[in-house]
């Protein structure tokens, strides 16, 4: 049987002037990221020129020597370069706070000693279509499960980060790698976008029944969005954080690019369901929690055993003393 793909949301006539359209179009994303925890959009404000431009930009980036590109250091988890991982042909470039105005110029100085005014006008101007996009979807959620008055604060609760990422072609990776178990996992964050340069797909997603189903573009204006744990706790789980991984098949013989944007929550505030998503039917199924102490567990050695859902590990953490289970189920996960 074909495998299915992530559902289809058009943007395109989606604007505040039309209501019936917003209205419609909402329903559609709260549906998907309800049961599939994603869907592909067809956003037409980045044009096929621009993105073809980001493919080149993302061919030079990842063209630097590795030296250079080791520059791209973070204190925060997954906050910088990512690779030099055993079998596994893919690396990846992070600019932090990509919303600041300093954060583009910054990390192409480090990068392009000369500068690359170029890669900041074209990176710079993408980032803002994605954040439009992600703030479309964040307000259609909100309103849709009825706490919109929270849109603003969350919005300003949020920082977001670029991440440049290559996946090396089929024979760069060790045989035993190119599965999609490989490279599986759930956003910690809130919501992601994910952009794809160049033709080669390999993008999947586990919806809620555990089918997994494929981001493969369907046309040249789409995007993926994916929701994060974040977000499955800030909903009190109306949102679904979906497992997805990226398989290299084995006759691919070019390199993948791709650009995400990942909206992430500050932690001047813990995440915590607004009340009014939380009653005696719905009880808070995530105890409040700092997003940063959530990535740190992430990447210490007991989260980075699990396999399935960090976050209901985690969880559990908050409220037993040591954290006991390091295999947490499928059940557990939609818990
Ligand atoms: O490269 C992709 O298509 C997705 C990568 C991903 O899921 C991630 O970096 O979190
Ligand atoms: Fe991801």
């Amino acid at each position: 049987m074909q495998q299915k793909h992530l559902p289809t949301v058009d943007f395109t006539a989606v604007d505040p002037g039309s209501p019936g359209a917003w209205r419609a179009t909402r329903e559609q994303v709260m549906q998907a990221l309800g049961f599939h925890g994603g869907f592909e959009v067809v956003y037409d404000r980045v044009t096929p020129d621009h993105r073809h431009a980001l493919l080149e930009i993302a061919k030079d980036l990842f063209a630097r020597p590795l030296p250079t590109k080791l520059k791209n250091a973070s204190d925060e988890p997954y906050g910088g370069y990512l690779g030099q991982l055993p079998g596994i042909a893919y690396e990846s470039l992070a600019v932090a706070d990509a919303g600041l105005p300093y954060a583009i110029p910054t990390f192409a100085d480090l990068m392009w000693p000369d500068g690359n005014p170029r890669f900041c006008e074209k990176v710079k101007l993408f980032t803002e279509k994605m954040v439009e996009l992600l703030e479309t979807v964040r307000r259609m959620v909100m309103e849709s499960l009825g706490v919109a008055e929270y849109f603003e604060e969350q919005v300003r609760a949020t920082y977001y980060q670029l991440r440049f990422t290559e996946y090396g072609e089929a024979s760069e990776w060790a045989e035993e790698k190119r599965t999609l178990a490989q490279m599986a996992h759930r956003d910690t964050n809130t919501l992601t976008v994910v952009c794809q340069l160049n033709e080669v797909n390999g993008l999947q997603v586990e919806a809620k029944d555990g089918e997994w189903v494929l981001a493969a573009p369907r046309s040249p204006a789409s995007f993926f969005v994916i929701a994060g744990e974040a977000f499955q706790a800030w909903t009190n789980n109306k949102v679904y954080a979906p497992r997805h991984g990226v398989r290299v098949e084995d006759e691919e013989v070019d390199r993948r690019y791709c650009i995400i944007v990942f909206a992430k929550p500050t932690s001047e505030h813990p995440i915590e369901a607004p009340a009014e998503l939380v009653d005696d039917l719905h009880p808070s199924l995530f105890k409040p929690f700092y997003y940063h102490d959530f990535l740190k567990f992430c990447v210490s050695p007991e989260g980075r055993k699990q396999r399935t859902s960090r976050l209901a590990v985690y969880r559990r953490s908050l409220t037993t003393a040591p954290p006991a289970a390091t295999t947490a189920t499928k059940e557990e996960d939609e818990a």
